[in-house]
């Protein structure tokens, strides 16, 4: 098998590989260094942990050791975390040139960013939001002469989802030359990835593992049935057993809001158990500092929502449990991928209610597998139950009284403002829009239940004609 020194890379390049650990390449990057050495667009898609991230560092940092000058790479991820993460990639590899970084998210100080900016850093790294408010409000830096635009988590920040960066792409896509290497790479590659093909238009070299499942072979995937008024009791029940258990554990657990997160999170401590919470409400102060936590298992549970789900590569994390059935398989591939990376073992568990089975059959599809499921004793559980439930409710009082609904209101109206934005015309926007897509919903209702009743009155849907039967004479 190719070593790093066989792809192309130099030898200071290949020493850093060794020093930090990194033997052999992983398919990915056997792919696609070549292909990015040759100086072609790349679109990669590989499984979560699989090694990604150097698959482009490790190019970049040779072709900028060739040519240096700033700003020459600019890299861009859907979460500050990641941003940081990715940032201390090219630290490390990067170390023997002296690389000049620079991190450009929200919720940090935007006079100082702005100077660094100026300072020409050989490598920025930013989320696409706030780099683009630089773009908008300041002329003291050029992204005009990059070579390189890597899309980290590439479908991510292409979706319109809660978190659309639509706007800001076109902003920073208008900025940065038409000349120039594009990278994308996620774990999960959608229609959005594909139509991503548009940007990435010099000789792109598309790289997507050749494997029959999406999640990788050591992860060992299991549900567990649970009826929804009793969940919580669960999680608990299942926390224990883990401590009990195993001498060393760390556990992520993924909600789907940040009030949960934060409830769940309150009630864990309550039980003793050292959990920290990272969700999009807490300050960008306090989810870094959540996250040194967990990191450095001072606290061995960390409750996230989705902020959390993607790219971040915790090496201790053995276990993740769903708190909820993910919607989506792409959230279900990535929250799942935080644990068993770079070849290690690792577990997740989905709890499942009576409303989500039809959730995990469309999960199981997409990922080609089948979860198996996870039994637990259910007299220890029916045991804790009341328990459990006095807890939550406590918590839920607690936060209630700390108005964390009317906070979030307010974090909003802020951002708003920060972006320029007037909230009561947004307001008035969104509540037009929610309109006309109701009134659409039931247009589709309507439609959808009178085919229903033609159907069930024998009738053939319109459109189709079937030939005429006589009937009896
Ligand atoms: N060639 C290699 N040999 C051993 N370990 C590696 C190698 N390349 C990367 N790693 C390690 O594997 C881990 C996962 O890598 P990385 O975070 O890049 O994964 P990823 O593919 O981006 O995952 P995700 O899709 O979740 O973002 C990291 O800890 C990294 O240091």
């Amino acid at each position: 098998m190719a070593g790093f020194a066989e792809l192309g890379l130099s030898s200071w390049l290949v020493e850093q590989c060794r020093q930090l650990g990194l033997k052999q390449p992983t398919p990915v990057q056997l792919g696609c260094i070549p292909a990015i050495l040759e100086g072609r667009d790349c679109l990669g898609c590989a499984k979560t942990g699989s090694g990604k991230t150097a698959a482009f560092v490790l190019p970049i940092l040779q072709k900028l050791s060739e040519d240096p000058y700033g700003i020459f790479c600019l890299v861009l991820t859907p979460t500050r975390e990641l941003a940081y993460q990715i940032a201390e990639q090219f630290r490390v590899l990067g170390k023997p040139l002296g690389l000049k970084d620079c991190i450009i998210v929200g919720g940090m100080d935007m006079v100082a960013q702005a100077l660094e900016l100026s300072r020409k850093p050989h490598v920025v790294i930013a989320t696409p939001g706030r780099l683009a408010d630089h773009l908008r409000s300041s002329n003291t830096f050029s992204i005009k002469k990059i070579r390189f635009l890597v899309m980290d988590e590439a479908d991510r920040l292409l979706e319109q989802g809660c978190t659309d960066f639509t706007a800001d792409l076109e902003a920073i896509l208008a900025a940065v030359p038409a000349r120039r290497q594009t990278l994308l790479f996620s774990a999960t590659l959608t229609d959005t990835l594909r139509a991503l093909q548009g940007l990435a238009t010099n000789q792109p070299f598309f790289w997507e593992a050749q494997v029959p499942v999406s999640t990788v072979e050591q992860l060992d995937q299991r549900y567990l049935l649970v009826p929804e008024k009793v969940k919580d009791a669960y999680l608990v029940h299942l926390i224990q057993k883990f401590q009990d258990e195993h001498e060393d554990w760390s556990i992520i657990i993924f909600t789907n809001t940040c009030k949960t997160c934060q409830i769940l999170c309150m009630m864990l401590r309550k039980f003793n158990f050292p959990t920290v919470a990272l969700h999009s409400m807490m300050k960008q102060k306090e989810r870094f500092a959540a996250l040194a936590k967990f990191k450095s298992s001072i606290y061995r549970i960390l409750i996230a929502t989705d902020v959390a789900s993607r790219g971040l590569d915790i090496p201790t994390v053995q276990v993740v449990i769903n708190h909820n059935t993910p919607g989506l398989p792409k959230i279900y591939i990535h929250r799942v991928g935080r644990t068993a990376r770079a070849g290690r073992q690792g577990q997740a568990i989905t709890l499942v209610t009576q409303y989500d089975i039809h959730l995990v059959h469309i999960i199981e599809e997409q990922i080609k597998k089948k979860l198996e499921e996870f039994s637990v004793e259910e007299a220890q559980v029916l045991q804790i139950l009341t328990q459990v439930n006095v807890v939550r409710r406590e918590c839920e009082i607690k936060l209630e009284a700390a108005h964390f609904d009317e906070k979030k209101e307010i974090n909003k109206r802020k951002q708003l403002i920060l972006e320029g934005k007037d909230p009561d015309l947004e307001a008035k926007r969104k509540a037009e829009l929610a309109k006309i897509k109701q009134k659409h919903r039931r247009f589709r209702e309507k439609v959808e239940q009178t085919l229903r009743w033609q159907k069930a009155a024998g009738w053939a849907a319109p459109g189709v004609h079937p030939t005429p039967r006589l009937g009896p004479a």
